[in-house]
């Protein structure tokens, strides 16, 4: 009974949820694993990829598949968002810009997760001007039934359902991105 409990989690409106898990630890890393074999395959020739992570959830996949490549690797974050409330404003505004320009480099944007593609496709846009060599996307996780607006997907880890997940970098209400597998929210 101590031990259910411990299980239940409360949101900010007061509701009742537990995690439940979708992906395994082991899983996960098995995809970051092949992301990074097929990164490093796809850049080996042309000598180093430089990765762009968007903040705040693709830090954890960042970290390990930074580590996982096998070629020269350089990296810089960025954090946007094309919401104002919960409505997309048409615009990329952004809240950190990169601290290197991307001018004729090997650009691959890293996401934990591509749910509607707005944010995203704002943001390649917004990249394309600077006339990086290359500009390609990897995904840990793909939710494609709720994609608004098309996205060419280079390097992508696994579809999975629409449902809500977190773990792995990734939040509900900034919870729970400290948990090393992907769960979905089950409310109460
Ligand atoms: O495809 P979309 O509908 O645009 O949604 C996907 C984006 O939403 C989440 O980020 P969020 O804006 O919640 O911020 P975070 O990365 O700081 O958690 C997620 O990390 C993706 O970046
Ligand atoms: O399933 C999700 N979980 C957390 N954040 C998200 N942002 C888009 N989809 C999700
Ligand atoms: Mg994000």
């Amino acid at each position: 009974m101590e031990k259910e409990d411990s299980s239940v989690f409360i949101n900010d409106e007061g509701a009742r949820y537990r995690l439940e898990e979708m992906i395994s630890n082991e899983k996960v890393h098995g995809i970051v694993r092949g992301l990074a074999d097929d990164i490093s395959n796809r850049y080996r020739e042309a000598g180093s990829v430089h990765l762009v992570g968007l903040l705040k959830g693709s830090f954890v996949f960042m970290a390990d598949l930074i580590r996982a490549i096998s070629i020269p690797v350089t990296v810089d974050f960025m954090a946007v968002t094309s919401y104002l409330g919960t409505e997309s404003t048409g615009e990329v505004k952004i809240l950190k810009e990169l601290n290197e320009p991307i001018h004729g480099l090997n650009v691959v944007i890293v996401e934990d997760i591509i749910d509607t593609g707005l944010t995203l496709s704002k943001t390649l846009a917004l990249l394309e001007t600077r006339a990086p060599a290359d500009l390609k996307v990897c995904t840990l996780l793909d939710k494609i039934d709720r994609r608004k607006t098309p996205i060419d997907i280079e390097f992508n880890g696994i579809v999975i359902p629409d449902e809500f997940i977190v773990g792995y970098g990734i939040d509900y209400q900034q919870r729970h991105r400290e948990l090393d597998r992907i769960d979905r929210v089950k409310f109460l």
